[in-house]
């Protein structure tokens, strides 16, 4: 039995496609939403469209979890360390798989660093890569990164995690893995405001490379091994999420770039992590303008084309 904790679009779509190997307990913190999903046997709320089998069963209530079964939590960021501490005593001693992406703001954590704070005696991992939930919904092919620093339990989850239609890949460089899935994130808001403002697929795919050179300059910074952010959780992410309209956090910076009004209850996670990344960056010292810029324009202080005139009027310098 593998546990979800958030009955979002991602967690949905991973509790269906690991239904289809065997039983799946979806949690989620609303009791209206969870009495929804079970009269209905969909999640109309943040997936719509796609049934939920037999094999998933729905609560609003987990008080215990059999110490065997892997935990996924798949709430946005910014709320993990809250579930991590209202559910710590019951979280205690499971393999907790983080299935967010971020930096939490104030700390400058990632999510692994927030279940080892928080929930010490646990095992941390985090699943990353580029997936959209309703692909993985549909039952369509799709790769992700386990990370996780223990490699014994990074080989039990890789197993348990792996489906017919969900190849898992693994390593034990979890800093890489996280800040892959935090900082592409950011990089699709940039896009998706050069496309929204009209400015062309040639500027898109200058921001997207050297976005994933700054990117590879923080992730180093933090002692990520450099091979990890060409891979699944860095590059890869990279590419979907800055390409293509089923993002929220290009859609969002499209938005940004047209002018127009996004609705904030939407989950955009490179929102508040391009904040968090400012600060780490600037506590350490590393050099990230494009992060800075799209930054100043979510916060409002610049619009699209003051963006790119400022990054264009930097320094010349070496590739
Ligand atoms: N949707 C996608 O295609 C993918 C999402 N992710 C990541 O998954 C994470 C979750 O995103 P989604 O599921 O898409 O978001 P979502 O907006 O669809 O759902 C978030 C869920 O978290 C729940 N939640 C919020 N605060 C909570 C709290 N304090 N306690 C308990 N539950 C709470 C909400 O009720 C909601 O059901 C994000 O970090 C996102 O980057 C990763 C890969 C794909
Ligand atoms: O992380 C994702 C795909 O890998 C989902 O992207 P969005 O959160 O931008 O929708």
């Amino acid at each position: 039995m593998i546990t979800v904790l958030g009955a979002g679009a991602f967690g949905t779509a991973l509790a269906i496609s690991l239904a289809r190997k065997g039983p799946v307990q979806l949690w989620t913190h609303d009791p209206d939403h969870a009495k929804a999903m079970q009269d209905t046997r969909r999640n109309d709320r943040r997936l719509p469209g796609v049934d939920l089998s037999e094999n998933i069963s729905i609560s609003e209530n987990i008080d215990t979890i059999p110490a065997q079964n892997p935990v996924l939590l798949a709430v946005p960021l910014q709320q993990l360390r809250g579930v991590l501490t209202e559910r710590a005593a019951t979280l205690r001693q499971h393999q907790l798989v983080a299935c967010c992406k971020g930096m939490e703001l104030g700390s400058g954590s990632g999510p692994v660093q927030l279940i080892n704070s928080v929930v010490p005696d646990a095992v941390g991992a985090i699943l990353t890569g580029p997936s959209f939930a309703a692909d993985i919904a549909r039952g369509l092919p799709t790769a992700l990164t386990l990370a996780c620093a223990d490699e014994a339990a990074s080989g039990t989850l890789q197993q348990a995690l792996n489906t017919p239609n969900l190849r898992i890949y693994r390593t034990t460089d979890v800093i890489g893995a996280e800040l892959g899935g935090a900082l592409k994130n950011v990089m699709a808001i940039g896009c998706g405001a050069v496309i929204g403002a009209g400015l062309g697929d040639s500027a898109r795919a200058a921001l997207m490379t050297r976005g994933f050179a700054e990117m590879a300059r923080m992730a180093t910074a933090l002692g990520a091994q450099p091979d990890t952010l060409s891979g699944l959780s860095g590059f890869g992410d990279l590419v979907l999420t800055c390409t293509s309209d089923q993002s929220r956090n290009y859609r969002f910076g499209a938005s940004l770039g047209q002018k127009e009004w996004f609705d904030p209850t939407i989950t955009v996670e490179g929102a508040a992590t391009a904040r968090a990344v400012c600060d780490r960056a600037s506590a350490l010292q590393v050099d990230m303008p494009i992060t800075r810029a799209i930054t100043a324009l979510i916060n409002g202080d610049l619009q699209v084309e003051q963006a790119m005139d400022m990054l264009l009027s930097r320094p010349l310098k070496e590739e």
